[in-house]
């Protein structure tokens, strides 16, 4: 196995230092180490993060390969600077069982790229009437600890509590996608001004908040734990920070694209659609283009600000990408008839940056800290220290870059940043020791 050693690196925003990795762990860390058999990484400037852990990606195989498979996947998350993803249940066949569960895990470890875990379905082909086999799926080998119907709401309360308590008994998590469906049909993207305006029917805020009180007094009840996917209003974080309050075992985390992006994007007229300065250029002039067709909706400037400050406070507790790559022909038609989902992998430690700036220690915890914890992944989400598995990514703060399309690793083309210039560029990222990326390219 190759050595590295890693000269001058920043961990997590600390003053310079070497690393040396070697076996598969941070063999050593200080000042002027040498090791002569190890291949040199010129780190000055770059700052090492534990290896990102994502808790909510689209990997589409099996069923879509065309859009994205397990190996494209990886390779794109490690890319963006990730060693861990936790691959959503909504493939064809639905990830409902052992066997699919397995199916995934295996073409993950296969590629060696990040560790690719599994989250299981909580209902049969996600269909919201009975529960599927989740003590199957966790004694597999996938070991599976998180279920989600990602895409549908587990909507019924009985089902969604039946869920609760049976994951209880191995200390699962069902990962909730809060969508009231009776407030949502036909929705096509935030109900406020801008769907007025555009005639397309709204996904009012309601229908996510109310699903979210459900359910934390819910898992309340019966003491199981929640989490919640992609949080995006400002009534969610209220709902949040009171269930927390009360101690409810909850989680929660927040997309890149709604801590960025404002339904104003949608109307084309760029003023507002990138919250705060609107340094990273406007995607304008683009209306109506399925690219920002995301489902939960793109929402108001209020919303990003109030997801925001629940991520630096930690009422939020993570961020996630919900990478949802998709096929030309299902993004490339009309607004109307374009699949929801937008590509993540490659650009949240960047959107990350701008958004939070160069705050290491709460991008190390938001992006991989808390992610790895809540999902378990043992050996995921420590900071580079001595005998620590070397699970880690280098970036280099300094450079921005600008986000083309066809540059991405993903199969798939959907990023809303096309052509936004971002901070931050994923320099080098190993896995268990291994580089998976190099000057910024893919090792394999
Ligand atoms: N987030 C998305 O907009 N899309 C997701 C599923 C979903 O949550 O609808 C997908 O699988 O494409």
């Amino acid at each position: 196995m190759t050595a590295y050693l890693i000269k001058n690196v920043s961990v997590v925003g600390a003053a310079p230092t070497d690393l040396l990795i070697r076996d598969g762990v941070v063999a050593q860390a200080g000042a002027g180490l040498s090791a002569p058999d190890a291949v040199v990484v010129e780190a000055d400037g770059l700052v090492a993060l534990p290896g990102l852990v994502d808790l909510h990606t689209h990997l589409r195989e099996p069923g879509r390969e065309d859009a994205e498979t397990v190996e494209s996947g990886s390779r794109a998350a490690a890319l963006g600077g990730y060693t861990a993803v936790c691959a959503m249940a909504n493939t064809s066949p639905v990830a409902d069982t052992a066997g699919v569960v397995e199916q995934v895990w295996r073409l993950g470890r296969e590629a060696g790229l990040v560790d690719v875990q599994p989250i299981g379905a909580v209902t049969v082909g996600l269909a919201g009437e009975r529960l599927a086999e989740l003590g199957a799926m966790a004694d597999s080998a996938a070991r599976v600890r998180i279920f989600s119907d990602d895409g549908h709401c587990v909507a019924d309360p009985m089902l969604m509590r039946r869920a609760l308590e049976y994951v209880k008994a191995f200390d699962g998590i069902i990962a909730q996608h809060a969508e009231e469906p009776r407030l949502t049909e036909g929705a096509q993207m935030h109900e406020g001004e801008v769907s007025t305006r555009l005639g397309l029917t709204g996904w009012p805020a309601v229908a996510e908040e109310a699903i979210i009180a459900r359910d934390v007094l819910l898992a309340e009840h019966v003491g199981s734990r929640l989490h919640i996917c992609h949080v995006s209003t400002a009534g969610s974080v209220e709902v949040l920070r009171h269930a927390k309050a009360r101690g409810v075992r909850v989680t929660a985390e927040v997309c890149p694209h709604h801590l960025l992006l404002t339904d104003e994007v949608i109307g084309g007229s760029g003023a507002g659609a990138v919250a705060g300065s609107g340094e990273p250029g406007s995607p304008a002039g683009r209306s109506y283009d399925p690219v920002f067709k995301v489902n939960p909706p793109l929402r108001t400037a209020t919303d990003v600000a109030a997801l925001r400050a629940a991520l630096v406070e930690g009422v939020i507790d993570i961020v996630a990408t919900d990478h949802a790559p998709h096929a030309v022909e299902d993004k490339e038609c009309e607004w109307a008839y374009a699949r929801p989902g937008m590509l993540g992998l490659e650009t949240a430690l960047s959107i990350a940056l701008e958004v939070l700036g160069p705050e290491w220690d709460l991008i190390a915890e938001r992006l991989s800290r808390a992610p790895a914890r809540i999902a378990g992944l043992s050996g995921h989400g420590v900071d580079p220290a001595p005998g620590v598995p070397a699970n880690l990514t280098l970036v280099d703060p300094a450079v921005r870059r600008t986000i083309e399309p066809a540059d991405l690793a993903s199969r798939s083309r959907n990023t809303p940043y096309a052509h936004m210039t971002l901070p931050g560029r994923v320099v080098a990222t190993f896995l268990r020791g291994e580089a998976t990326v190099l000057d910024g390219k893919a090792v394999k």
